[in-house]
C-alpha cells in the first residue's frame, strides 16, 4: 500500500532528525513532478492540496483520485501521503469522508478556545479513519493587503495545549511566513523553536519553506522540526523553466511542435522535479528500506 498515513513516518522524523517535506500540488505535471522526485530519491512524501488548489483542481475527490492513479500508472512505490493543507472545519470533515491520509486543520484565525474544542473533533473523526491530523496555533505570516509581516512567533503554552489533543503533527510559527521572504526579514527564531521543542514531543512543522537559507532549514530540522511545507519554490521554478523555454521561441516551432502541452509543460515539470529532489535531500530524508 503506498498510500499511508503520516503517523508512522513523522514519530521516526523526529526521533531521526530528518524532516519530510510536504509539496502542494496544483495540477497533473504538478502531481507528476513531485512523485517522480520521491520515486528517484526512494523517499517518503507527503502531497498536499491546499483548499483554494483542490477547488481549482475539480474538489477534494478528484485530487485523491488523481494521485492514486498517477502512483499507479508511474509505478510508484514509496509511501505517499495525501494531505489536506490549511483546511477549515468543513475542509477537513469532506477530505475524512473523501480518504485523504491525512488533514491539517487551521483554526489560527478562531478564538483559541473554538480551535482547541473544533482541533479535538477533527482528531476524533480522523483517528477513528486511522488518519493523521496536523494543527495550526498562532499564524504563520504572510502578505496580506500588500503587505508582508516578518513571522510571528507560537505561544508555547498554547502550542503544548494544542499538542495535549493527540494532533500528530503541529505547525507552528518561529518567523517563517509564506511565499517570498521580504529583504528585511530577521529569520527564523531558534529560541522559539527550542522552547517550543523543550515542551513538545509532537513532530513540529515548518510551513512557508520556500526561500529559507538551507543552514537555517538544516537547523530547525535538527532541534524538531519533522515536516516542511513547500509550495511557492516549486511555482518559481515551474515559472522560470516555462518563461525560458518560451523566451528560446521553442513554442513557435512549428515543425517541432513546439506548442503542444506535452513539450511546453515538460521543462516546467523537471524543474519541479529538480526542485523537490534538492528539498528533498536538504531534510535528509532517509532512503525507504
Ligand atoms: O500556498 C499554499 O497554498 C500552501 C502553503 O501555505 C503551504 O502550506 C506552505 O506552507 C508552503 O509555503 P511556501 O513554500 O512559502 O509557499
Ligand atoms: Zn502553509
Amino acid at each position: 500500500m503506498v498510500l499511508t498515513n503520516g503517523n508512522e513516518i513523522f514519530n521516526d522524523a523526529r526521533k531521526g532528525k530528518y524532516a519530510v517535506g510536504a509539496f502542494n500540488i496544483n495540477d497533473l505535471e504538478w502531481t507528476r513532478g513531485i512523485l517522480a522526485a520521491a520515486q528517484e530519491t526512494n523517499t517518503p512524501i507527503l502531497v498536499q492540496t491546499s483548499m483554494g488548489a483542490a477547488k481549482y483542481m475539480g474538489g477534494y475527490e478528484l485530487c485523491l483520485h488523481l494521485v492514486q492513479d498517477t502512483i499507479k500508472s508511474m509505478g510508484i512505490t514509496v509511501p505517499v501521503v495525501m494531505h489536506l493543507d490549511h483546511g477549515n472545519y468543513e475542509a477537513a470533515k469532506e477530505c475524512i469522508e473523501v480518504g485523504y491520509n491525512s488533514v491539517m486543520f487551521d483554526g489560527h484565525d478562531l478564538p483559541f478556545d473554538e480551535n482547541l474544542e473544533k482541533t479535538k473533533e477533527i482528531v476524533k473523526l480522523a483517528h477513528a479513519k486511522g488518519m493523521s491530523v496536523e494543527a495550526e496555533v498562532g499564524s504563520i505570516g504572510g502578505t496580506e493587503d500588500g503587505i508582508t509581516g516578518l513571522g510571528e512567533l507560537a505561544d508555547v503554552e498554547e502550542a503544548k495545549t494544542l499538542a495535549s489533543t493527540g494532533v500528530d503533527y503541529l505547525a507552528v510559527g518561529i518567523g517563517n511566513i509564506h511565499g517570498v521572504y521580504p529583504d528585511n526579514w530577521k529569520g527564523l527564531s531558534f529560541d522559539r523553536l527550542q522552547e517550543l521543542a523543550a515542551e513538545i514531543s509532537t513532530p513540529l512543522v515548518l510551513h512557508g519553506g520556500s526561500g529559507i537559507p538551507k543552514e537555517q532549514i538544516v537547523k530547525a530540522i535538527s532541534m524538531g522540526i519533522s515536516k516542511v511545507n513547500v509550495n511557492t519554490e516549486l511555482q518559481l521554478a515551474f515559472a522560470k523553466a516555462t518563461r525560458e523555454y518560451i523566451e528560446a521561441g521553442k513554442d513557435q516551432d512549428v515543425d517541432a511542435k513546439g506548442y503542444d502541452p506535452r513539450k511546453l509543460l515538460a521543462p516546467g515539470t523537471k524543474a519541479i522535479t529538480d526542485t523537490t529532489i534538492e528539498r528533498i535531500k536538504w531534510f535528509g530524508t532517509p532512503s525507504v528500506k
